[in-house]
């Protein structure tokens, strides 16, 4: 059945939709399956992400059709299919009338990822009027917190070196708390692994009050205070919250010092609105581990992981991991500084939308997997700043001396970069960046060619 009649509208403008504020926009890119016209399936798409069926239902009046998606572009040749969803179809909260990114999926990358006449659809942009920026919770805390508890200038405060503790499972309450102290004894910020957590061999009880103590050793040796982000997350609302309890009761004092490490994709929204709202006063590390099923440039459904980071802002993530830009292990590329761009700034003009933020607070980008000291200077030139958190998991635990000199390849990497100096200039002066080229010569050969010589290695 055709129904490019009620739920397409090719003379709607854009322009008038964003000026009229009652609309949220989202922009697929969809291919429909063989011998199925192109605006009959994205039409049928909005239908099943809105009001509609496969067919007419008798129980449909006028008011119904009022809040019908609209396809309002559509374009065969790029595949570009753009739908208008009216704000009433959005479901709202019972206790107090805002707004939930459960239902914004349901709706807009819900049944329709699975439909029969649609080979498939990714959306890859959607924009939030004003109306519903209000309505989401946004962040309660940011990098600004977690700056001014570093001692930091809160405008502008710079790259935050951090790790992930290593290896990723299988340490015990000791040698894990051990590690941690090496860390931050060079360092500044600390996370949990994401699959870390109440292991067995490691219970939260044991392990989290040997951190603190550790986190307490590193701070009066440095004099510098420390950040360590724990993992909370787990299925049941209850448990979330007996585990953030536990660990701020553990840190007591230093409570502030903590962050709270959701598995965000795997857990879903409710799992990171858990911690948004009942620790809104912990900075809120939203972890994507999955997202890559969908998110892969090479999947053609789902959505992108700058969707994805968009509506960590929405959701209330005070810091969502972006990848690497290409710099680390995990897929990516240098044009993902945009995931970044869209979550830290005020405006930001996406791949389809321009989008205002109207005072949202920030979401800070954590930039993790496979990143070492090597890596980090053309990351921030690709970005054009260095205002990130960074977790370098193996290249702090395997650094060649050890994590504490790990760490401090970190900071002297992004100093080296701060002075616009030549790296391997820079490693001859600084030795635990120097030591970073030993110790991942695979990357140094690759990054910094003819390294060996120029630091009079040999070779
Ligand atoms: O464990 C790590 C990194 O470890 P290492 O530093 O040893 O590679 C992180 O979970 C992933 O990087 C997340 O990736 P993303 O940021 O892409 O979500
Ligand atoms: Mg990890």
């Amino acid at each position: 059945m055709d129904q490019s009649s009620r739920y397409a509208d090719l003379s709607l403008r854009e322009e008038d939709l964003i000026a009229g504020g009652r609309h949220i926009l989202c922009a697929y890119h969809l291919r429909p399956k063989a011998g199925v016209g192109f605006l009959e399936a994205a039409a049928h798409f909005a239908a099943e992400s809105s009001t509609g069926t496969n067919v007419v239902v008798s129980t449909t009046d006028d008011f119904t059709k009022g809040v019908d998606a609209l396809v309002y572009q559509a374009d065969e040749a790029s595949e570009e299919v753009r739908i208008a969803f009216p704000l009433e179809l959005f479901d709202r909260n019972m206790t107090d009338g805002r707004m939930m990114m459960v239902s914004f999926l349901t709706l807009t990358i819900g049944n329709n990822q699975g439909m029969g006449d649609i080979e498939y659809a990714k959306m890859y942009d959607f924009y939030m009027p004003r109306a519903a920026i209000s309505l989401f919770d946004g962040p309660a805390k940011g990098i600004r917190d977690l700056w001014r508890i570093l001692g930091r200038p809160v405008e502008n405060g710079g790259y935050i070196a951090g790790t992930i503790i290593k290896p990723k499972l299988g340490l015990r309450p000791k040698p894990f708390a051990e590690a941690a102290y090496q860390f931050w004894l060079g360092g500044d910020f600390i996370k949990n692994d994401e699959p870390q957590g109440n292991q067995v061999f490691a219970p939260i009880k044991e392990t989290i009050p040997l951190v603190v103590d550790a986190m307490r050793r590193a701070m009066d040796e440095t004099g510098e205070a420390k950040l360590f982000s724990a993992n909370i997350t787990a299925d049941d609302h209850d448990e979330m919250l007996a585990r953030g309890e536990f660990i701020l009761d553990a840190f007591g004092p230093d409570a502030d010092k903590v962050a709270f490490l959701v598995d965000g994709y795997v857990g879903g929204p409710g799992m990171i609105t858990t911690a948004r709202r009942w620790f809104p006063n912990q900075f809120l590390h939203y972890h994507r581990a999955g997202h890559g099923a969908i998110t892969s440039p090479s999947s053609k459904r789902g959505y992108t992981a700058y969707v994805l980071a968009k509506m960590s802002r929405l959701q209330g993530a005070s810091g969502i991991h972006v990848g690497t830009m290409g710099f680390g292990k995990m897929e990516g590329a240098a044009n993902d500084r945009a995931i970044a761009y869209i979550i830290e700034r005020d405006q930001h003009d996406g791949p389809v939308y321009s989008q205002d933020w109207y005072g949202m607070a920030p979401t800070a980008p954590i930039v993790s997997g496979g990143m070492n000291a090597l890596r980090l200077p053309g990351l921030f030139t690709n970005l054009g700043h260095a205002n990130i958190i960074n977790t370098a998991g193996g290249g702090a635990y395997g650094h060649i001396d050890g994590p504490a000199a790990g760490a401090r390849s970190l900071r002297q990497a992004h100093a080296c970069w701060e002075a616009g100096a030549d790296p391997v200039e820079w490693a001859k002066d600084n030795r635990d960046f120097a030591r970073a080229f030993e110790s991942f010569p695979a990357d140094a050969d690759a990054i910094y060619p003819g390294w060996r010589e120029q630091l009079g290695l040999g070779g």
